[in-house]
C-alpha cells in the first residue's frame, strides 16, 4: 500500500471517526482521557480515524504498513508540522524545519558524526560517565528518584558526546533546566516577557546558543593546534586530539565542507560532506538544539530500563535480569571488565532488551505532519490542510497494560541485533533483511504476535514498533540511544540490584511519556 495523491481522490469518504464538538473538537478527551484517547478510537475505527484535537481537524494513522507510506510520502503529500515557535526556540536553520533537498544534505553532513562508527570511541567515556553516576545514587539518599536521575543521566552524557564537556552534575543540571524552559515554551502563548514561561524559553535557548559556541570555538581551537603539531604529532601523541566530540566532528565537516572546491585534502570529514553544503555556526548551534531536544526522549528510556529490570528481577519472573546478568558474566570473562564497543556488539540479548525498552511505552509514541495535498490512504481521503500523526508502535494503545519481553526480538528471524544491535527505525539494513516472513508480517522484525508472546509462524497479527521514526526524517541520534541504552544495561546488570518503591507505577501519556510518581528506586551494589 501507498499513500498517493489521485484525480479520484474527491470522490472517496473521510476517514471513519468524529469531529466532536464545534470550535474544541475531542481535545478535552484527549486532556482527560489521554492514556486510552487512541486506544478507544482505534478499536472503534481502524487503523485510519478522523478526529480534530488541538484546534485542527487531524487524521490518526496506525499501522506499520501506512505510516511508512504517510512518511516515505515526506515533502510530496505530507511535511512536518511544528509550530511556529520552533524557528525561536530550537532554530529556523534546524533539522526539524529544513526540508526538500536542504534538510537531505545537511542531515548526510551531520550524520557522520553520530554514526555507529564515530560513536563507537566514544563507548569508554559513555560507560565512565553512566557508573559514575549510578554508584551515586546508590551511594545517596533511598529511595532515589529514578526519572529525574534518568534525566540528568542522558544530558550528562549528551554534554560529554555533543558538545565534549566533562559531563559534570552541574552541567547536566543546567542542560535539564534548559531543556524544560524550552519545553514550557512550547505551550505557552508566545509573549516575550522575562517573567512569562515564553520569554523564560527564549533566554533558556539563548543559555544554550552560548554553551554550543563555546564547544564549537574549542573544536576549532583543538584543530588548529592539531595542525600545528601535526609535524610533531607522530613523536607526541599527546599533543593529539585532546576535545574528542561530536560538534567537533561537525565543525570538522563544516571546515571542509567550506573548502572543499579548492582544497586537495582527503581527510575523513570531505568524504562526509558531499556534495558540500555550508554549515554556518548558526546552523550548528540550531542543529544542537534539535539533538537536545531529541535526547528529551532519553532519560525517560533510561527510566524504563529501570522499571522493567526491576519488575523482572525476582526469581520466578520471566528471567530478563538473570539472563542479562549471565550475557554480561560471560562477556566479563571473555573480554575483562571494561565496557567498550565490542562489549556492546556481543550484547545479543542486552540489544533484545534495548529494543524491549525502546518499543515498550514510546518515549515518541507520534510524529506529526500536515497534509499538503489532497490524498489517498487506505482507501479514505485525507484533505489537505490536515494534521496527520503518524504513531510509531502499536504499544502506543497499550500504556501500562503492556508485557515486557525482550524474547520477542530473539524470536525474530535474524535474531535481536540485526546489524551490530542497530534498533529498527527508517527503512535499515535490518529491516531489508528481515526473511519474507517478517516482511508478511508488516516488514518488522519484531513479530511475536503482540503482549503475549508467540512466534515468527504466530497467526495473530504482527505488531510493529518504530521508535526512532521512519523515513527522511528518521532519529539522529539513534545510535547514540542504543549505545546509551545497552552501557547503562551492562553496568545495572553488573553491579546493580533494586527494586520500586510502587512497582505498579503507571506512566502517564499527556503532554509526554513519564512516570506519574517520578519511579522511586531503592538501589544498591551488589554483594
Ligand atoms: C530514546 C531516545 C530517542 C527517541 C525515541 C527518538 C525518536 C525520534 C523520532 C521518532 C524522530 C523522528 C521525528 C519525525 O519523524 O518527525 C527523531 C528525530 C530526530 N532525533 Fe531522535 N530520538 C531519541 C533520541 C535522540 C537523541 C539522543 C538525539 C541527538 C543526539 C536525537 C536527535 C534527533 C534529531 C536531530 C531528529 C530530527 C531528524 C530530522 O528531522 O531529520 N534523538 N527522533
Amino acid at each position: 500500500m501507498r499513500a498517493k495523491a489521485t484525480q479520484s481522490v474527491a470522490e472517496l469518504p473521510l476517514p471513519e471517526g468524529s469531529l466532536g464538538l464545534p470550535a474544541v473538537g475531542e481535545t478535552l478527551e484527549l486532556i482527560t482521557n489521554g492514556d486510552t484517547f487512541g486506544a478507544s478510537r482505534r478499536e472503534r475505527h481502524g487503523d485510519v480515524y478522523k478526529t480534530n484535537i488541538l484546534g485542527a481537524p487531524t487524521v490518526m494513522v496506525y499501522g506499520e504498513e501506512a505510516v511508512r507510506a504517510v512518511l516515505a510520502a515526506e515533502d510530496k503529500l505530507v511535511a512536518s508540522d511544528w509550530p511556529e515557535v520552533t524557528s525561536t526556540l530550537v532554530g529556523p536553520d534546524s533539522l526539524n524545519l529544513l526540508t526538500g533537498p536542504r534538510h537531505g544534505a545537511v542531515k548526510r553532513a551531520l550524520s557522520e558524526a553520530f554514526s555507529d562508527k564515530a560513536l563507537r570511541r566514544h563507548v569508554p567515556a559513555i560507560a565512565a560517565l553512566v557508573q559514575e553516576y549510578v554508584a551515586g545514587w546508590a551511594a545517596g539518599a533511598q529511595p532515589t528518584p529514578g526519572f529525574e536521575s534518568c534525566q540528568l543521566l542522558s544530558q550528562a552524557v549528551f554534554d560529554r558526546v555533543v558538545l565534549g564537556g566533562a559531563g559534570g552534575r552541574d552541567r547536566a543540571a543546567q542542560l535539564q533546566g534548559i531543556m524544560a524552559a524550552l519545553q514550557a515554551g512550547f505551550n505557552t502563548p508566545p509573549v516575550q516577557l522575562p517573567f512569562t514561561d515564553y520569554g523564560k524559553a527564549v533566554a533558556a535557548r539563548q543559555e544554550f546558543g552560548a554553551l554550543v559556541t563555546q564547544a564549537i570555538q574549542r573544536s576549532r581551537q583543538q584543530q588548529t593546534t592539531a595542525a600545528a603539531s601535526a609535524s610533531s604529532a607522530a613523536a607526541n601523541p599527546s599533543a593529539q586530539a585532546t576535545f574528542d566530540c561530536a560538534m567537533a566532528d561537525v565543525v570538522a565537516a563544516a571546515a571542509s565542507s567550506s573548502t572543499s572546491s579548492t582544497s586537495t585534502t582527503t581527510s575523513a570529514a570531505t568524504a562526509w560532506s558531499q556534495p558540500p553544503v555550508p554549515l554556518p555556526d548558526s546552523l550548528l548551534v540550531d542543529n544542537a538544539a534539535a539533538a537536545l531536544f531529541g535526547n528529551a526522549s532519553m532519560g525517560p528510556s533510561l527510566a524504563k530500563a529501570l522499571q522493567h529490570l526491576a519488575a523482572n528481577a525476582a526469581d520466578g519472573g520471566n528471567g530478563v535480569m538473570a539472563a542479562l546478568r549471565k550475557e554480561q558474566q560471560d562477556i566479563m570473562t571473555r573480554r575483562g571488565p571494561a565496557i567498550t564497543a565490542e562489549v556492546l556488539d556481543d550484547m545479543t540479548y542486552g540489544g533484545a532488551v534495548a529494543r524491549e525498552l525502546l518499543r515498550i511505552t514510546p518515549a515518541v509514541p507520534a510524529v506529526f505532519r500536515l497534509a499538503l495535498v489532497d490524498f489517498e490512504l487506505q482507501g479514505r481521503r485525507i484533505p489537505k490542510g490536515w494534521r496527520v500523526w503518524c504513531h510509531l508502535g502499536d504499544s502506543v494503545t497499550r500504556y501500562n497494560k503492556d508485557h515486557f519481553r525482550p524474547e520477542r526480538w530473539l524470536q525474530a528471524p535474524g535474531g535481536a541485533t540485526g546489524s551490530s544491535n542497530a534498533a529498527n527505525g527508517a527503512p535499515s539494513a535490518a529491516a531489508a533483511t528481515a526473511p519474507a516472513a517478517a516482511a508478511q508480517a508488516g516488514g518488522c522484525p519484531m513479530h511475536g504476535g503482540g503482549s503475549g508472546g508467540g512466534s515468527a509462524t504466530s497467526a495473530k497479527p504482527a505488531e510493529y514498533s518504530l521508535p526512532f521514526g521512519s523515513g527522511v526524517r528518521s532519529c539522529l541520534g539513534r545510535n547514540l540511544v542504543m549505545s546509551e541504552l545497552l552501557v547503562a544495561l551492562a553496568v545495572l546488570a553488573r553491579g546493580y540490584e533494586w527494586e520500586a518503591v510502587n512497582p505498579e507505577e503507571q506512566w502517564g501519556v499527556v503532554p509526554s511519556p513519564a512516570p506519574k510518581e517520578g519511579l522511586r528506586m531503592r538501589l544498591r551494589p551488589r554483594a
